[in-house]
């Protein structure tokens, strides 16, 4: 255990919560040095106050007596107040870390959220909080590990003091300077020899550990899934139980064999240094009933000094396990860290978008080619685009084709490998990003709703304009079933917060539709829009689609090629590259793959 990687940690922790709790490093300080003198303040006196019973010197045993009452008072009252105030800061200290976890993930370009490093980041963060209790037990920790040290200080103080005690003029080994500093040096030998073996049995720890986030990530995910609702439907009817169950025992088997490993290990280092605190405790006592005998110190001291040594003995063994605790506990902090302090590679443009009342909005890919980060395949290959302002297109294509790619890099989630994308001439990466986001109006395939009440979930944070809601609910046709709900807007979806309601795949489709209509952004993108309506609100969203987005651009994704045909042009997507475009009839007369796709679907719907 390296005291300057101690020293580093102490300070990283002091630093990332005087961020937030300027007073942190004086409660520990003074709750430390408080907690710590306490039992050595009450040694020295009921040392004293025996010698003077001893003495017959009652009136003055009295004046002692009320003197050790005051000073432990006070004492304790100072050490349990930081004590208290070091609870309330776990606490908040938690909270806090959630917050700036959420705050960075939130800031982060998605691009770079997404990355697997980042998601490993966060997740060792989270299994060193199971593992460990995370930043509130280290602040914890911190307040011990200060404690135990400055115990060990007053009772190293003790026994100098103690083999100090030969000025009087003896002269036999025991109590010459030789023998001071041959149990000092002794002493020490058995710390470093301690402090290794300790060392080493918090580094076996957290390699079992680092060996088991594996384990720890897959049983965080089955305790997910058994006591996740939404899951309940497919486990049942495909009798997924056992499999789980069956993973499960797997993995708790893992678990055990690591850890029993380690425990036969941890067990002799512990053993270890055991036997060698109690030998030096041992030796001490030698030396204290010797100058005891020779007369060198009272009974009071005998007192004083024997509660000094089995004070060090108990402090080393605390300290020790607090700062194994401590170290462990830093290394999936370490990574915390190095997340929370990782520069956010910001979305750099700063430009404002204009803002128009005509929805004069021109987006141009040129040359634009994409691989996603840490994959050597493009996904999409020069492609050359111009979604003209107020026009409705249709993305098409087969699945894996690199539609939603398309829109993922046009809403900047992703930034281009090659080529770029214009907004009005000018590169979109120019643009500030918040600004860029307003345009957009997008249902995702994979959209997600949150489990709050209907209101936010649509206004999506923005002002609640109860009117615009109903608006754009009655637009979707999901005000009906709204209103039949006693809550209302204000009833909560999903059963994850408490009470909710559960909406059918169709009805979510039309809120999250509803969301985008809220929004109002000048540039509508739905990709597979209705994929989960029933033909009549879709032919219903269809009809109305015009008068909802009046004269704003539109993208549609779809595999519904009859949904295509009322769009000015259809862009086909084929391997990355577009391979054919134009209106609905131009393509048929080309009998090319838009061909090809639009009457495979039409069979069915022709007997
Ligand atoms: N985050 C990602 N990281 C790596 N590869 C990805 C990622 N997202 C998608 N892909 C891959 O990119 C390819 C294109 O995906 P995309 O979602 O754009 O296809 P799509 O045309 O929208 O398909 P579908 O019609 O099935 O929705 C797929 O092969 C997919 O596996």
């Amino acid at each position: 255990m390296k005291f300057r990687k101690l020293w580093h940690d102490f300070g990283n922790l002091i630093s990332l919560i005087r961020r937030d709790h300027k007073n942190i490093l004086w409660i520990i300080g003074i709750g430390a040095l408080a907690g710590a003198a306490q039992p050595f303040v009450q040694l020295v006196f009921y040392s004293k106050i025996l010698d003077l019973i001893l003495g017959g010197l009652y009136y003055e045993c009295i004046k002692f007596i009320i003197i050790l009452l005051c000073t432990t008072l006070v004492l304790n009252l100072i050490a349990q107040a930081c004590k208290q105030s070091i609870v309330v800061l776990r606490e908040a200290c938690n909270d806090t870390i959630y917050l700036r976890t959420a705050d960075k993930a939130f800031t982060m370009e998605y691009e770079e959220f997404e990355k697997t490093e980042t998601m490993d980041a966060i997740r060792r963060t989270k299994s060193g909080e199971n593992g460990s209790g995370g930043i509130g037990s280290q602040i914890q920790s911190a307040y011990s590990v200060t404690e135990q040290f400055v115990s060990i200080l007053f009772s190293i103080a003790f026994v100098i003091t103690l083999f100090l005690q030969f000025r009087n003029g003896s002269e036999n080994f025991m109590s010459a300077y030789g023998s001071f500093f041959l149990i000092l040096m002794g002493f020490t030998l058995a710390s470093v020899i301690c402090m290794k073996l300790a060392s080493r049995s918090y580094k076996n720890y957290y390699e079992v550990e680092k060996k088991n986030e594996h384990n720890n990530s897959l049983s965080m995910y089955l305790i997910a899934l058994a006591t996740n609702y939404q899951y309940g439907k497919d486990i049942r009817l495909y009798s997924m139980q056992d499999l789980l169950v069956k993973q499960f025992r797997i993995m708790l088997k893992k678990i055990n064999i690591l850890f029993i490993k380690w425990g036969v290990t941890d067990g002799l280092y512990t053993g270890i240094i055991v036997l060698i605190t109690q030998l030096g405790t041992g030796l001490v006592y030698i030396v204290i009933g010797i100058k005891a005998i020779e007369g060198v110190i009272s009974v009071g001291d005998v007192l004083m000094y024997a509660g000094a040594v089995l004070q060090l003995n108990s402090c080393i063994r605390i300290g020790i396990t607090e700062v194994s605790q401590f170290s462990y506990r830093s290394e999936y902090l370490n990574t915390y860290y190095e997340f929370i302090n990782k520069p956010s590679i910001h979305y750099t443009g700063t430009l404002p978008i204009e803002k128009r009342n005509d929805t004069e909005y021109e987006f141009t890919f040129e040359h634009v080619s994409f691989q996603y980060p840490g994959t050597n395949n493009l996904i999409l290959k020069d492609i050359n685009l111009k979604f003209k302002i107020g026009a409705k297109f249709a993305v098409v294509g087969r699945n894996g084709a690199g539609k939603t790619t398309l829109i993922k890099l046009l809403c900047r989630l992703y930034e281009p490998t090659e080529g770029r994308i214009l907004l009005n001439g000018i590169d979109i990466k120019y643009y500030d990003f918040t600004d860029y986001t307003k345009i957009f109006s997008v249902v995702f395939q994979d959209f997600k709703l949150l489990s709050m009440p209907i209101e936010d979930n649509v206004a999506s944070g923005g002002e609640v304009q109860e009117g615009c809601i109903w608006k754009a609910l009655e637009q979707v046709g999901l005000r009906t079933r709204i209103d039949r709900i006693p809550q209302g807007l204000k009833a909560r979806l999903y059963k994850n917060n408490g009470e909710g309601i559960d909406l059918s795949g169709g009805e979510a489709q039309k809120l999250a539709i509803a969301r985008a209509l809220y929004k109002d952004g000048p540039f509508v993108i739905l990709d597979e829009p209705t994929a989960a309506l029933d033909p009549i609100s879709e032919a219903e969203i269809y009809e109305h689609f015009n008068d909802m987005i009046q004269g704003k651009t539109a993208i549609y994704i779809s595999h519904r090629m009859s949904s295509c045909k009322f769009c000015d042009d259809i862009i086909v997507l084929d391997n990355g590259r577009i391979a054919e475009q134009g209106n609905h009839s131009k393509l048929l007369r080309e009998n090319g793959i838009y061909a090809s796709l639009y009457h495979k679907q039409a069979q069915y719907y022709t007997s």
